[in-house]
């Protein structure tokens, strides 16, 4: 079995990266820390940041004439622009070439039929934690992938964390839904903790401090522990007291679960939407 860092280290053949934003962005520099040669990167997007624009002193190339079908392609340009874009590509698209897709909502039909031929093709959804590697991705292929392709596929979304593999990809919209658009939740958490301390009366600047070290530990003790996230909870709920308090409001009947289960659902649908 070939593990992410040898593989990426030892690469040679020539990977597209179409759209180095956010999320393209992060996982090109994940690639690069885990020792993948910049120089087997063709960055295209018409307006790279900064940070993609300084490894070109390292060999990435950005916005390179399209010489001959890449062995990957990795899409991270938005659902919106999809169409237009891979039409403009097919030059560097062969019949070997894997594509992964980190698309909200396109499938991987839609990819597909974008394409003169049959393609292999990865589906996977990311999130913004692979900036710091501690995102996770789950992944799909097509029945065209093959066992070299995957594994390919495996170390580069390694690159930006966890990679969970399944076969239905029905799932994709509903992972988008939690781990895709997740750390939007989790950064508003922080932010409605910190309104919420300040309208207590705490200094503004003191309370998002507090905010933000809350979530960050106790993200971290999350994954550092073993227990389960029910008894972590209940760690800090000492019986009749604050914590249970603010419990009893936060899991009520109109509490934070109809609230999370209204935003999962319309993210979910709105992946479905820019399926089309
Ligand atoms: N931001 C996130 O948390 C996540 C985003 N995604 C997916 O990643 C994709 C990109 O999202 P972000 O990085 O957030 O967006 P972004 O706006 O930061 O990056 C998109 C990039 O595409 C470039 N671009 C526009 N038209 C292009 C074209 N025709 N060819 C090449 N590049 C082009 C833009 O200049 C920009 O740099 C989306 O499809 C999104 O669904 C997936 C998981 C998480
Ligand atoms: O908001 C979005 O559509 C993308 C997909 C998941 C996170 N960001």
């Amino acid at each position: 079995m070939l593990r992410g860092m040898e593989t990426l280290k030892t690469f040679k053949g020539t990977i597209a990266l179409i759209g180095a934003g956010n999320m393209g962005g992060a996982m090109l520099r994940g690639w690069v820390e885990l020792g993948l040669d910049p120089k087997h990167v063709m960055a295209v997007d018409p307006q790279p940041s900064p940070d993609v624009a300084a490894l070109k002193a390292k060999g990435l190339r950005i916005n390179a004439p399209p010489v001959e079908p890449v062995d990957v392609m990795l899409l991270a340009i938005k659902p919106q622009v999809a169409g237009e874009a891979i039409n403009m590509l097919h030059q560097m698209v062969g019949p070997d070439t894997l594509m992964i897709s980190i698309m909200a909502g396109k499938t991987i039909k839609f990819i597909d039929d974008c394409l003169p031929g049959e393609q292999s093709i990865v589906r996977a959804m990311p999130n913004t934690p692979a900036a710091i590697g501690r995102g996770i991705s789950v992944a799909v292929a097509n029945a065209r992938v093959t066992k070299q392709q995957r594994a390919l596929a495996d170390a580069l979304l390694k690159a930006a964390g966890l990679v969970e593999w399944v076969d239905d990809e029905g799932m994709i919209d509903a992972v988008t839904a939690v781990s895709g658009s997740g750390p939007a939740y989790v950064f508003l958490l922080a932010e409605t903790m910190a309104a919420a301390g300040a309208k207590a009366g705490l200094p503004a600047d003191l309370a998002m401090r507090l905010a933000r070290a809350t979530v960050a530990g106790s993200g971290e003790l999350m994954q550092r522990s073993d227990l389960e996230t029910a008894q972590l909870r209940q760690n800090v709920t000492s019986p009749g007291g604050t914590t249970a308090a603010a419990l009893d409001v936060l899991m009520a009947k109109d509490g934070m679960a109809p609230l999370l289960d209204r935003a999962i659902a319309a993210a979910a649908k709105r992946a479905k939407q820019l399926a089309k």
